[in-house]
């Protein structure tokens, strides 16, 4: 039987994160629930970024602790956190644009099981490493552009092989930083729709931050609203939507639909 410590994959106690002497993170507490899609709102400064810093190990909290999946990650650096199941999305600026969609998932699989080194040897022998890749590029939706150069794709589907090289290292909870920011609304339609199916097919953990509330209401199980490096409220959607100090501290008081 799962106790209720087990649900959750993901627990920090009170993080602490200081640039210098300016204090970002004050004392965050708060805990994501195993297999649900969560959102990390809060306005612009309010500290995202430096969140998923700290927790996918980019840099070490002040103070605090770090729980993820029952191991203690806090004084983790990136590549053990990737490793431990929890990875970063990677961002359009870390794909290869020259290399086709299915080159780039390669390197991240070679990563993960030690063979990077060998990688153009791999490439001609590996079918099992071409079948895995593959099955990855279809559950993102770009099964059609597996040897297209990724240069030539449209933003969302660059926006997909983010997504897909964050599936390559086997997470069993990724972070998405602003899934659907750039896009247009047929894209970002589309993007919802892949978060969901992901997070129903894998089973995988998923925490987003967004600026766009109706991609916010839309998707998440469980929302965190950050406000001036503190944890402002966190609850479900209807929750947070009805919360006044929210409202008055980051929606102002809007009225936003929740589909
Ligand atoms: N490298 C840095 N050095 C000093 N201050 C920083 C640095 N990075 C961020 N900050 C400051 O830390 C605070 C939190 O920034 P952060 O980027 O984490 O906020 P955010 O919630 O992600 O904002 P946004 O929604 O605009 O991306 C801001 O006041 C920002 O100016």
């Amino acid at each position: 039987m799962s106790t209720s410590q087990e649900s959750k994959i993901l627990q920090v106690e009170n993080l602490h994160f200081s640039y210098g002497k300016f204090k970002v993170l004050k004392g965050i507490s708060l805990s994501v629930e195993t297999g649900k899609i969560a959102a990390l709102i809060g306005p612009n400064g309010a500290g995202k970024t430096t969140f998923y810093n700290v927790i996918s190990g980019g840099v070490i909290p002040n103070m605090g602790k770090i729980i993820f999946d029952g191991l203690d990650i806090t004084n983790f650096k990136a590549d053990k956190v990737v490793k431990a199941g929890l990875c970063r999305s990677f961002q359009i600026t870390n794909i290869f644009e020259d290399l086709t969609v299915i080159e780039n998932i390669f390197i991240p699989l070679l990563i993960r099981d030690g063979k990077y080194l060998k990688f153009w040897d791999n490439l001609k022998n590996k079918k099992d490493l071409y079948d895995e890749a593959k099955e990855i590029l279809n559950l993102v939706g770009l099964e059609d552009f597996i040897f297209s150069k990724v240069n030539e794709l449209a933003y969302g589907d660059k926006r997909r092989v983010e997504i897909a090289i964050t599936l390559a290292t086997n997470p069993k909870m990724i972070l998405l930083d602003e899934p659907t920011a750039g896009m247009n609304p047929s894209e970002t339609e589309r993007m919802v729709k892949l978060i969901k199916d992901l997070n129903e097919k894998t089973n995988t953990t998923i925490l987003i931050t967004e600026h766009d509330m109706n991609v916010v209401f839309g998707i998440s199980d469980y929302i965190y609203v950050l406000h001036q490096g503190e944890l402002l409220a966190s609850g479900t959607p209807y929750e947070i939507r009805e919360n006044e100090r929210v409202r008055e501290a980051y929606l102002g008081g809007a009225d936003y639909v929740i589909s």
